[in-house]
Protein backbone atom coordinates (compact mmCIF):
# COMPACT_ATOMS: atom_id res chain seq x y z
CA UNK A 1 0.00 0.00 0.00
CA UNK A 2 2.79 2.65 0.70
CA UNK A 3 5.17 1.35 -2.10
CA UNK A 4 6.65 5.02 -3.33
CA UNK A 5 5.12 5.79 -6.61
CA UNK A 6 6.44 9.40 -6.97
CA UNK A 7 9.04 11.69 -5.04
CA UNK A 8 9.33 15.13 -6.71
CA UNK A 9 11.41 18.23 -5.12
CA UNK A 10 11.49 21.62 -5.72
CA UNK A 11 13.54 24.91 -3.82
CA UNK A 12 11.04 26.60 -1.63
CA UNK A 13 11.94 29.85 0.72
CA UNK A 14 13.37 29.37 4.20
CA UNK A 15 12.87 31.84 6.93
CA UNK A 16 15.75 33.74 6.31
CA UNK A 17 14.62 34.28 2.59
CA UNK A 18 17.25 31.37 1.31
CA UNK A 19 16.33 28.64 -0.66
CA UNK A 20 15.65 25.53 0.72
CA UNK A 21 14.36 21.86 -0.23
CA UNK A 22 10.87 20.96 -0.24
CA UNK A 23 10.14 17.29 -1.03
CA UNK A 24 6.84 15.76 -2.34
CA UNK A 25 6.50 11.72 -1.48
CA UNK A 26 3.22 10.10 -3.33
CA UNK A 27 2.35 6.37 -2.69
CA UNK A 28 0.88 3.60 -5.03
CA UNK A 29 -2.47 3.74 -2.97
CA UNK A 30 -3.02 7.64 -3.07
CA UNK A 31 -0.65 8.23 -0.14
CA UNK A 32 0.79 11.82 0.05
CA UNK A 33 3.73 13.52 2.14
CA UNK A 34 5.16 16.89 1.99
CA UNK A 35 8.36 18.17 3.81
CA UNK A 36 11.11 20.87 3.92
CA UNK A 37 14.81 21.12 5.55
CA UNK A 38 15.73 23.55 7.55
CA UNK A 39 19.14 24.99 7.74
CA UNK A 40 21.79 26.12 10.43
CA UNK A 41 23.60 29.13 11.10
CA UNK A 42 26.41 28.22 13.69
CA UNK A 43 26.47 24.69 11.88
CA UNK A 44 28.71 22.38 13.62
CA UNK A 45 31.68 21.12 12.16
CA UNK A 46 30.63 17.42 12.04
CA UNK A 47 27.56 17.91 10.82
CA UNK A 48 26.00 16.28 7.64
CA UNK A 49 26.70 18.59 4.59
CA UNK A 50 24.13 20.50 3.34
CA UNK A 51 24.50 21.35 -0.90
CA UNK A 52 23.41 24.47 -2.44
CA UNK A 53 19.21 23.23 -2.94
CA UNK A 54 19.88 23.42 -6.98
CA UNK A 55 22.77 21.02 -6.89
CA UNK A 56 20.96 19.13 -3.98
CA UNK A 57 18.02 18.29 -5.94
CA UNK A 58 19.74 17.34 -8.61
CA UNK A 59 21.80 14.83 -7.38
CA UNK A 60 18.91 13.25 -5.32
CA UNK A 61 16.85 13.00 -8.72
CA UNK A 62 20.02 11.13 -10.48
CA UNK A 63 20.77 8.82 -7.52
CA UNK A 64 18.00 8.47 -4.82
CA UNK A 65 14.91 8.33 -7.23
CA UNK A 66 15.67 5.10 -8.95
CA UNK A 67 16.08 3.50 -5.50
CA UNK A 68 12.96 4.99 -4.01
CA UNK A 69 10.42 5.00 -6.92
CA UNK A 70 8.68 1.58 -7.12
CA UNK A 71 11.26 -0.03 -4.90
CA UNK A 72 10.80 1.25 -0.97
CA UNK A 73 7.80 1.37 1.21
CA UNK A 74 7.06 4.99 2.98
CA UNK A 75 5.97 2.96 6.09
CA UNK A 76 9.08 1.05 6.18
CA UNK A 77 10.93 4.34 7.49
CA UNK A 78 13.88 2.12 8.04
CA UNK A 79 13.59 0.95 4.51
CA UNK A 80 13.41 4.58 2.97
CA UNK A 81 15.77 5.70 5.02
CA UNK A 82 18.80 3.10 3.89
CA UNK A 83 17.95 3.65 0.41
CA UNK A 84 19.09 7.36 0.80
CA UNK A 85 22.16 6.41 2.08
CA UNK A 86 22.42 3.98 -0.23
CA UNK A 87 21.40 6.41 -2.69
CA UNK A 88 24.61 8.69 -1.59
CA UNK A 89 27.47 6.40 -0.71
CA UNK A 90 29.28 8.57 1.62
CA UNK A 91 29.02 8.74 5.23
CA UNK A 92 27.87 12.74 5.52
CA UNK A 93 25.77 13.05 2.71
CA UNK A 94 27.71 14.92 0.96
CA UNK A 95 26.80 12.74 -2.33
CA UNK A 96 22.74 13.74 -2.54
CA UNK A 97 22.93 16.43 0.31
CA UNK A 98 21.49 16.12 3.84
CA UNK A 99 18.49 18.39 2.78
CA UNK A 100 17.52 16.08 -0.11
CA UNK A 101 17.86 13.27 2.16
CA UNK A 102 15.89 14.81 5.25
CA UNK A 103 13.37 16.49 2.95
CA UNK A 104 12.81 13.07 1.39
CA UNK A 105 13.18 11.21 4.85
CA UNK A 106 10.08 13.51 6.51
CA UNK A 107 7.89 13.56 3.80
CA UNK A 108 8.13 9.74 3.38
CA UNK A 109 6.88 9.48 7.02
CA UNK A 110 4.09 11.55 6.63
CA UNK A 111 3.14 9.59 2.91
CA UNK A 112 3.19 6.39 5.56
CA UNK A 113 0.83 8.27 7.85
CA UNK A 114 -1.21 9.35 5.42
CA UNK A 115 -2.04 6.06 4.34
CA UNK A 116 -2.71 4.48 7.87
CA UNK A 117 -4.55 7.31 8.74
CA UNK A 118 -2.71 7.96 11.46
CA UNK A 119 -1.30 11.56 12.86
CA UNK A 120 2.54 11.69 12.23
CA UNK A 121 3.35 11.23 15.63
CA UNK A 122 1.71 8.44 16.09
CA UNK A 123 2.73 6.68 13.07
CA UNK A 124 6.67 7.36 13.98
CA UNK A 125 5.61 6.80 17.98
CA UNK A 126 3.58 3.72 17.67
CA UNK A 127 0.53 2.56 20.08
CA UNK A 128 2.59 2.65 22.88
CA UNK A 129 4.53 5.61 22.76
CA UNK A 130 4.00 7.59 26.01
CA UNK A 131 1.81 10.09 26.77
CA UNK A 132 4.32 13.12 27.60
CA UNK A 133 4.43 16.16 25.95
CA UNK A 134 8.28 18.31 25.66
CA UNK A 135 8.95 21.58 27.96
CA UNK A 136 9.49 23.76 24.78
CA UNK A 137 12.61 25.89 25.22
CA UNK A 138 11.33 29.37 23.97
CA UNK A 139 14.44 31.63 22.80
CA UNK A 140 13.46 35.17 24.04
CA UNK A 141 17.12 37.15 23.14
CA UNK A 142 19.70 36.20 21.39
CA UNK A 143 22.71 37.21 19.37
CA UNK A 144 25.87 34.97 18.00
CA UNK A 145 25.77 33.60 14.85
CA UNK A 146 21.66 34.71 14.56
CA UNK A 147 22.27 38.44 14.99
CA UNK A 148 24.83 41.29 14.69
CA UNK A 149 25.60 43.51 17.39
CA UNK A 150 23.39 41.46 20.06
CA UNK A 151 24.90 39.44 22.78
CA UNK A 152 28.04 37.02 22.18
CA UNK A 153 26.06 34.24 23.56
CA UNK A 154 23.66 32.89 21.02
CA UNK A 155 20.37 32.07 23.11
CA UNK A 156 18.71 33.01 26.12
CA UNK A 157 15.91 30.47 26.52
CA UNK A 158 12.99 30.35 28.65
CA UNK A 159 12.33 27.12 30.33
CA UNK A 160 8.50 26.44 31.79
CA UNK A 161 9.36 23.46 33.68
CA UNK A 162 6.61 23.47 36.16
CA UNK A 163 3.63 24.08 33.64
CA UNK A 164 0.78 21.74 34.02
CA UNK A 165 0.27 21.39 30.21
CA UNK A 166 2.50 22.15 26.93
CA UNK A 167 -0.30 24.78 25.70
CA UNK A 168 0.62 26.86 29.06
CA UNK A 169 4.27 26.30 28.64
CA UNK A 170 3.88 28.04 25.36
CA UNK A 171 1.74 30.75 26.20
CA UNK A 172 4.40 31.15 29.28
CA UNK A 173 7.22 31.33 26.64
CA UNK A 174 5.22 33.79 24.41
CA UNK A 175 4.27 35.98 28.00
CA UNK A 176 8.28 35.81 28.77
CA UNK A 177 9.58 37.26 24.95
CA UNK A 178 6.86 40.44 25.63
CA UNK A 179 8.11 41.09 29.12
CA UNK A 180 11.88 40.85 27.80
CA UNK A 181 10.21 43.79 24.89
CA UNK A 182 8.76 45.75 28.24
CA UNK A 183 11.71 45.48 29.93
CA UNK A 184 14.05 46.40 27.35
CA UNK A 185 11.59 49.33 26.41
CA UNK A 186 11.83 50.66 30.14
CA UNK A 187 15.93 50.67 29.57
CA UNK A 188 15.65 52.50 26.74
CA UNK A 189 17.09 49.65 24.11
CA UNK A 190 15.35 49.38 20.92
CA UNK A 191 16.11 46.72 19.12
CA UNK A 192 15.05 44.37 16.55
CA UNK A 193 14.39 40.21 16.24
CA UNK A 194 17.41 37.72 15.03
CA UNK A 195 17.18 34.30 13.01
CA UNK A 196 14.92 32.93 15.39
CA UNK A 197 12.38 35.52 16.26
CA UNK A 198 14.87 36.25 19.58
CA UNK A 199 14.82 39.98 20.39
CA UNK A 200 18.41 40.82 19.77
CA UNK A 201 19.57 44.21 21.58
CA UNK A 202 22.41 45.69 21.25
CA UNK A 203 23.77 44.85 25.20
CA UNK A 204 26.12 42.98 26.84
CA UNK A 205 25.40 39.08 28.13
CA UNK A 206 25.47 40.75 31.72
CA UNK A 207 22.64 42.93 31.01
CA UNK A 208 21.16 40.01 29.07
CA UNK A 209 20.80 38.26 32.10
CA UNK A 210 19.18 40.32 34.27
CA UNK A 211 16.50 41.27 31.89
CA UNK A 212 15.90 37.48 31.34
CA UNK A 213 15.85 36.87 34.78
CA UNK A 214 13.42 39.67 35.58
CA UNK A 215 11.29 38.44 32.72
CA UNK A 216 11.14 34.59 34.11
CA UNK A 217 10.01 36.07 37.55
CA UNK A 218 7.29 38.46 36.03
CA UNK A 219 5.89 35.61 34.49
CA UNK A 220 6.38 32.82 37.10
CA UNK A 221 4.43 34.99 39.33
CA UNK A 222 1.98 35.55 37.17
CA UNK A 223 1.43 32.08 35.93
CA UNK A 224 2.10 30.41 39.05
CA UNK A 225 4.37 27.86 37.65
CA UNK A 226 7.98 27.15 37.52
CA UNK A 227 9.48 29.30 34.84
CA UNK A 228 13.43 29.06 35.06
CA UNK A 229 15.56 29.93 32.02
CA UNK A 230 18.78 28.63 29.83
CA UNK A 231 21.21 28.88 27.81
CA UNK A 232 22.48 28.02 24.54
CA UNK A 233 26.22 29.31 24.38
CA UNK A 234 26.95 27.87 21.06
CA UNK A 235 30.83 28.30 22.21
CA UNK A 236 32.35 26.64 19.27
CA UNK A 237 31.83 30.00 17.55
CA UNK A 238 33.67 31.76 20.67
CA UNK A 239 36.66 29.35 20.58
CA UNK A 240 39.97 30.63 18.88
CA UNK A 241 41.75 27.27 18.42
CA UNK A 242 44.88 28.97 17.59
CA UNK A 243 45.18 31.34 20.75
CA UNK A 244 43.14 28.43 23.10
CA UNK A 245 40.39 30.91 24.32
CA UNK A 246 37.02 31.95 24.49
CA UNK A 247 36.59 35.34 22.75
CA UNK A 248 33.82 37.23 23.69
CA UNK A 249 33.91 40.90 22.31
CA UNK A 250 37.38 41.63 23.75
CA UNK A 251 37.37 39.46 26.19
CA UNK A 252 38.62 36.33 26.93
CA UNK A 253 38.54 33.60 28.71
CA UNK A 254 40.87 30.21 28.79
CA UNK A 255 39.15 26.79 29.01
CA UNK A 256 39.69 26.16 32.80
CA UNK A 257 37.57 29.84 32.92
CA UNK A 258 34.92 28.97 30.97
CA UNK A 259 34.04 26.14 33.14
CA UNK A 260 33.70 28.48 35.80
CA UNK A 261 31.76 30.68 34.17
CA UNK A 262 29.71 28.42 32.99
CA UNK A 263 29.50 26.48 36.50
CA UNK A 264 28.98 30.17 38.55
CA UNK A 265 26.09 31.26 36.07
CA UNK A 266 24.20 27.61 36.75
CA UNK A 267 24.65 29.19 40.38
CA UNK A 268 23.62 32.19 40.38
CA UNK A 269 20.84 32.24 37.87
CA UNK A 270 19.73 28.69 38.17
CA UNK A 271 19.88 27.47 34.74
CA UNK A 272 18.04 24.48 34.21
CA UNK A 273 19.57 24.02 30.40
CA UNK A 274 23.01 25.05 29.29
CA UNK A 275 23.60 23.91 25.82
CA UNK A 276 27.26 23.41 23.86
CA UNK A 277 29.03 25.64 26.86
CA UNK A 278 32.08 24.58 25.23
CA UNK A 279 34.13 23.59 22.19
CA UNK A 280 32.59 20.89 19.81
CA UNK A 281 36.35 19.25 20.37
CA UNK A 282 36.46 18.98 23.79
CA UNK A 283 35.16 16.02 25.04
CA UNK A 284 37.41 16.06 28.32
CA UNK A 285 36.25 20.10 29.26
CA UNK A 286 32.41 18.64 28.72
CA UNK A 287 33.07 16.22 31.32
CA UNK A 288 34.11 18.24 33.84
CA UNK A 289 31.78 20.79 33.75
CA UNK A 290 28.93 17.77 33.78
CA UNK A 291 30.88 16.74 36.54
CA UNK A 292 29.96 20.16 38.60
CA UNK A 293 26.96 21.01 37.65
CA UNK A 294 25.17 18.05 35.81
CA UNK A 295 23.30 16.90 38.69
CA UNK A 296 21.33 20.09 38.99
CA UNK A 297 21.14 21.46 34.93
CA UNK A 298 21.42 19.87 31.42
CA UNK A 299 24.85 20.03 29.57
CA UNK A 300 23.25 19.79 26.13
CA UNK A 301 25.77 18.61 23.44
CA UNK A 302 24.26 20.25 19.85
CA UNK A 303 28.10 20.88 18.02
CA UNK A 304 29.79 18.21 20.32
CA UNK A 305 27.21 15.33 19.52
CA UNK A 306 25.24 16.63 15.84
CA UNK A 307 22.77 14.15 16.10
CA UNK A 308 25.71 11.18 15.63
CA UNK A 309 25.43 8.10 17.46
CA UNK A 310 29.22 7.74 16.92
CA UNK A 311 30.11 11.21 18.87
CA UNK A 312 27.16 10.57 21.24
CA UNK A 313 29.32 6.98 22.20
CA UNK A 314 32.73 9.53 22.61
CA UNK A 315 30.65 11.26 24.58
CA UNK A 316 28.85 8.70 27.11
CA UNK A 317 31.53 6.78 27.33
CA UNK A 318 33.80 9.82 28.89
CA UNK A 319 30.84 11.70 30.85
CA UNK A 320 30.70 14.18 28.33
CA UNK A 321 27.07 16.35 29.22
CA UNK A 322 23.72 14.36 30.02
CA UNK A 323 21.77 15.73 27.55
CA UNK A 324 21.62 15.96 23.50
CA UNK A 325 20.32 18.10 20.88
CA UNK A 326 18.70 15.94 17.94
CA UNK A 327 18.51 17.94 14.46
CA UNK A 328 17.00 15.52 11.73
CA UNK A 329 18.92 17.60 9.10
CA UNK A 330 22.15 17.60 11.22
CA UNK A 331 22.33 13.70 10.60
CA UNK A 332 20.17 13.44 7.37
CA UNK A 333 17.51 11.02 8.13
CA UNK A 334 14.43 10.39 10.27
CA UNK A 335 15.91 7.00 11.25
CA UNK A 336 19.30 8.13 12.07
CA UNK A 337 17.83 10.81 14.57
CA UNK A 338 15.61 8.28 16.30
CA UNK A 339 18.61 5.98 16.53
CA UNK A 340 20.51 8.93 18.23
CA UNK A 341 17.37 9.18 20.94
CA UNK A 342 17.35 6.20 21.32
CA UNK A 343 21.32 5.42 22.23
CA UNK A 344 20.66 8.85 24.73
CA UNK A 345 17.57 7.49 26.59
CA UNK A 346 19.60 4.41 27.08
CA UNK A 347 22.32 5.77 28.88
CA UNK A 348 20.18 8.60 30.86
CA UNK A 349 20.81 11.28 28.32
CA UNK A 350 18.25 13.28 27.66
CA UNK A 351 17.18 14.15 24.17
CA UNK A 352 16.03 17.93 23.11
CA UNK A 353 14.65 17.74 20.00
CA UNK A 354 14.90 20.79 17.83
CA UNK A 355 14.33 23.50 15.27
CA UNK A 356 17.14 25.77 13.06
CA UNK A 357 17.67 29.00 12.41
CA UNK A 358 16.56 28.76 9.29
CA UNK A 359 13.33 26.79 9.32
CA UNK A 360 10.10 26.50 7.27
CA UNK A 361 6.55 25.85 8.20
CA UNK A 362 7.26 21.80 8.23
CA UNK A 363 5.90 20.50 11.66
CA UNK A 364 7.76 17.55 12.03
CA UNK A 365 10.06 18.07 14.43
CA UNK A 366 6.61 18.42 17.08
CA UNK A 367 5.85 14.89 16.10
CA UNK A 368 9.10 13.36 16.43
CA UNK A 369 8.88 15.16 19.73
CA UNK A 370 6.04 13.68 21.24
CA UNK A 371 6.81 10.31 19.24
CA UNK A 372 10.11 9.74 21.02
CA UNK A 373 8.55 11.14 24.48
CA UNK A 374 11.70 13.93 24.81
CA UNK A 375 11.52 15.98 27.74
CA UNK A 376 12.32 19.31 25.69
CA UNK A 377 11.91 20.62 22.20
CA UNK A 378 13.85 23.74 21.47
CA UNK A 379 11.70 25.43 19.03
CA UNK A 380 11.63 29.05 19.57
CA UNK A 381 9.05 31.42 21.19
CA UNK A 382 7.35 33.56 18.76
CA UNK A 383 7.41 33.94 14.78
CA UNK A 384 5.15 31.83 11.92
CA UNK A 385 7.57 29.43 11.13
CA UNK A 386 8.00 28.75 15.31
CA UNK A 387 4.65 28.98 16.50
CA UNK A 388 4.00 26.12 13.25
CA UNK A 389 5.82 23.67 15.44
CA UNK A 390 4.22 25.19 18.56
CA UNK A 391 0.47 25.11 17.31
CA UNK A 392 0.98 21.50 16.11
CA UNK A 393 2.44 20.48 19.71
CA UNK A 394 -0.98 21.80 21.63
CA UNK A 395 -3.30 20.24 18.71
CA UNK A 396 -1.70 16.98 19.04
CA UNK A 397 -2.45 17.72 22.92
CA UNK A 398 -5.80 18.66 22.40
CA UNK A 399 -6.06 15.27 19.68
CA UNK A 400 -7.42 17.47 17.06
CA UNK A 401 -5.62 16.49 14.15
C1 LIG B 1 19.22 26.16 16.49
C2 LIG B 1 20.53 26.48 16.51
O1 LIG B 1 21.06 27.29 15.58
P1 LIG B 1 21.51 26.83 14.12
O2 LIG B 1 20.33 26.23 13.47
O3 LIG B 1 21.99 28.10 13.49
O4 LIG B 1 22.62 25.82 14.31
C3 LIG B 1 21.42 25.98 17.56
O5 LIG B 1 22.61 26.28 17.54
O6 LIG B 1 20.97 25.24 18.44
MG1 LIG C 1 22.91 25.06 19.49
Amino acid sequence: MTLVSDVRLRRVLDSRGNPTVEADVLTESGGFGRAAAPSGASTGEYEAVELPPGEAIANAREDAFPRLVGQVYAGNQREVDAALHAADGTDDFSGIGANSAVAISMAAAKAGADVLGAPLFQHLGGAFRGENFPIPLGNVVGGGEHAADATHIQEFLAAPVGAPNVADAVFANAAVHEAVADLLDERGVACGKGDEGAWAPSIDDAEAFEVVEEATALVEDEVGFEVGFGLDVAAAELYDADDEVYRYGDDERTTAEQIDYIAGLVDEYDLVYVEDPLDEDDYESYATLTDRVGHRTLVCGDDLFVTNTERLSTGIELGAGNSILIKPNQIGTLTDAFDAVELAVKNGYDPVISHRSGETEDTTIAHLAVATDAPFIKTGAVGGERTAKLNELIRIADDAL
